[in-house]
């Protein structure tokens, strides 16, 4: 074991993943629990994985941040973004003056309010391309892919950046780094932005079936369109070829249900703010007009309000 200290905060399907494969390269990984507090301290976490299946015991399983008995090198975050999960409250008794902050999360604009609360420590944006979920109590299931992009936010790569990838890589996790992280964030956010709110409202449908329907899929290149402008206008570099390849990534994929739609079938809050409102929210600071997104947000509010 290497003596990394990594705490991981929000051990569902991505925690426990990316927590797990940290472990088998030899980092020193504790789990911040709620609902599979008792089940992982006895149990552990197993993981069914395409890339091979395999347990973990964290080094601490705990269900009060102040329990953990040291300062982490690094606290990941893995938790949804949502509303009322307040992270900045939930971390401050652990993060010391040399803890990285990790954000291994969805949507656009999540790392502001991290930065606010800790001006002085350094934050390292990360984005999963994964299909993973929860299926029962520390248990989790790998499905596809598992490639991670990471890097410091706003820009940069840091020595804990390059170390945290060189864990990944240990454990055969395809993680690259990128020095403009928001970038990367914006270029994912045109998959997530269309995607995760048609599979919604469009009844419980996978990608497939939102490609074969020729309106749906005009749907989804708008959306596209409009995200790639609000970047591009906010000074990122957006190519529009990246509206097709998203097209065509996402035909030669197996038919997946997003993340957010498992959330909405299983009764969960959905990240709203995260990937449309925020994206809404720049749109009208640069006075853009977003028709699609803005519909989708409306939409995706009033199915979430009443699906808890
Ligand atoms: N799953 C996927 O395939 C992908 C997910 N993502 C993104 O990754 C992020 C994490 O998603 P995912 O792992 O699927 O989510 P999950 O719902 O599987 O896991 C979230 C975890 O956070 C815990 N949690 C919630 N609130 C708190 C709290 N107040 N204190 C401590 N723990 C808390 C939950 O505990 P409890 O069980 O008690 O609610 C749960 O263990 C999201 O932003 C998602 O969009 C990105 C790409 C793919
Ligand atoms: C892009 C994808 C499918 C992960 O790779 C995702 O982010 C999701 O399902 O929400």
């Amino acid at each position: 074991m290497d003596n990394t200290k990594v705490l991981i905060v929000g051990t569902g399907a991505i925690g426990s993943f990316y927590g797990g494969k940290l472990d088998c390269a030899g980092a020193q990984v504790s789990t911040l629990c709620r609902s599979d507090y008792n089940h992982i301290k006895k149990s552990g976490i197993s993981v069914k994985s395409v890339m091979g299946d395999f347990h973990f015991m964290p080094y601490e399983v705990i269900n009060k941040i102040e329990d953990y008995s040291s300062i982490p090198d690094y606290i990941l975050v893995t938790t949804k973004v949502l509303p009322g999960i307040d992270i900045q409250k939930i971390i401050e008794p652990k993060v010391g003056k040399n803890t990285a902050i990790v954000l291994i999360q969805n949507g656009i604009d999540i790392e502001k309010p991290v930065r606010e609360a800790f001006p002085n420590n350094e934050i390292i944006s990360g984005l999963a391309f994964i299909c993973v979920s929860r299926t029962s109590l520390g248990e989790i299931y790998h499905q596809d892919y598992g490639r991670l992009i990471i890097g410091n936010y706003p820009n940069g790569l840091s020595p804990k950046v390059k170390y945290l990838q060189s864990l990944f890589i240990k454990s055969e996790v395809d993680c690259t780094v990128d020095d403009n992280i928001v970038n990367s964030r914006w270029k994912k956010m045109i998959w997530n932005a269309p995607f995760n709110p048609i599979s919604v409202i469009g009844g419980g449908v996978d990608t497939k079936t939102i490609l074969e329907n020729s309106e749906a899929k005009n749907l989804v290149i708008n959306v596209m369109k409009e995200v790639l402008e609000i970047a591009n206008k906010s000074g990122y570099n957006l190519p529009e070829t990246l509206i097709q390849k998203n097209i065509e990534d996402t035909l030669n994929m197996k038919p997946y249900k997003t993340s957010m739609l498992l959330d909405y079938e299983n009764n969960r809050p959905l990240e709203v703010e995260v990937i449309l409102g925020n994206a809404v929210k720049i749109a009208r600071d640069l006075d853009l007009s977003v028709p699609n997104l803005k519909a989708l947000y409306s939409l995706l509010l009033l199915l979430d309000k009443n699906n808890i």
